[in-house]
Formats: structure tokens, sequence, C-alpha cells
């Protein structure tokens, strides 16, 4: 026994800070509840943090701009960088389409990984259509996959196949978020 004291770790307790991305009818609600809760933080829908008029704007049918979408960033960074800060951590669903706006995301909360949902029209538009109680129009779905610039490898996270079973893709997130910790 050497009698070397191992150095105490004292690094912040980690505090997983997560946003599932992706376009309106991707999964981010349904995915981001389901690893906030296997990873014990707390889990805001983005659309909660969207001002009434957007809400409104997507409700009638118009694409938002990205006029609309900053203080909506600003908030979902907010809520990401306090989490951090209390050690708490969190997961935020939050479409974060353009990588501008994940850098303004990550301006605020550096250690912010990205899940991205991706898949065809095809399994957007069922998804979409499949919904009653949603706000968001299945014809916004062209105007989201317009905007849309996919997650690319030099940005802090994965992208997730969401033509797979609930339960697989949360099992994946929670792996792909394991080897990021
Ligand atoms: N992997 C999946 N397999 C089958 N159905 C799914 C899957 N993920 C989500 N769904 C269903 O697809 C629909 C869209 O999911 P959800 O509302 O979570 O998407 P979203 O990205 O949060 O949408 P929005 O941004 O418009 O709020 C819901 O009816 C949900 O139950
Ligand atoms: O950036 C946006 O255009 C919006 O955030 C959409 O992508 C969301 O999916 C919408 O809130 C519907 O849920």
């Amino acid at each position: 026994m050497s009698g070397a004291i191992a150095p105490q770790d004292t690094s912040a307790p980690h505090a997983p800070l997560v946003v599932v991305m992706g376009v309106s009818g991707s999964g981010k609600t349904t995915i981001g509840a389901l690893i906030a809760d296997e990873l014990g933080v707390p889990f805001v829908d983005g659309d909660a943090l969207h001002p009434i008029e957007n809400v409104r704007r997507m409700a009638a049918g118009t694409p938002l701009t990205d006029e609309d979408r900053w203080p909506w960033l600003r908030r979902v960074g907010e809520h990401l960088a306090e989490a951090g800060t209390s050690g708490r951590g969190l997961v935020v669903a939050c479409s974060a389409l353009k990588r501008a706006y994940r850098d303004a995301i990550l301006a605020e909360a550096p250690d912010t990984v990205f899940v991205h949902l991706a898949g065809s029209v095809e399994v957007l538009q069922a998804r979409m259509e499949g919904r009653s109680d949603h706000f968001m129009p299945a014809g916004l779905l062209r105007s989201q996959l317009a905007t849309l610039e996919p997650l690319a490898t030099d940005e802090p996270g994965f992208v997730l196949d969401i033509a797979q079973p609930v339960d697989d893709l949360v099992r994946q997130a929670l792996d792909g978020l394991r080897t990021r910790a």
C-alpha cells in the first residue's frame, strides 16, 4: 500500500444538460420526457417557453422566423444554464432547427448535448397526422424540414432514427449520453 491518498474529486456533480431536437412531430416531447425520467432530472417542453404569439402563428399555419425564435431560444438557454449551475441537470424538448440556434444555446450552457431525432418526411407526416391534441398543423412540416440544419459531426451530440420504437430510442439516447458524461 503506497499510502498515497487519491486526489479528491472536486468536480461539480455531473448534471446532464440535454436538448432533444428535431422538426415538429419527431418525438421530442415523448422521448425527452422518458429520458429525463430515466436520468432522474427535470423535463421542460420547449413549446411551453414559446411566447403565446409564436404558438398562435404556428397554429395559424405560419412558420416562425429567426426573429420570432431568438427570445424563445434565450429562455431555453437560460433554463439550461440555471440547471447546470444548480447541479440539477435538465432535459429540454426544443426543435433547435438551425446551427446558429444551437450555438446560441451552447453560449449560455456550454455542456449541453443535443439528441437529434431524425426521420423521413413520410414517418414525420404520419406522426403529425396521428396526433389529435396538438396545435401544430401537419402542413408546417415542409417549412420545418426546409429550415432544419441537421446536427453536424463537430457539434456536441448524436442523431437517432425515429423509425425505431420509443423504448429503443430511449435506450440509445441514454447509451449515447453515458458515453459523453
Ligand atoms: N418512436 C416513435 N414511434 C411511434 N410513435 C412515436 C414515436 N415517437 C413519438 N411518437 C408519436 O409521434 C407523435 C409526435 O411525437 P411528439 O409530440 O413527442 O413530437 P414532438 O417532436 O414533440 O412534436 P412537436 O415539436 O410538434 O411538439 C406523438 O403522437 C407520439 O406519441
Ligand atoms: O422552431 C419551431 O418552428 C417550433 O419550435 C417547432 O419546431 C416546434 O415543433 C413547435 O413548437 C411545435 O411543437
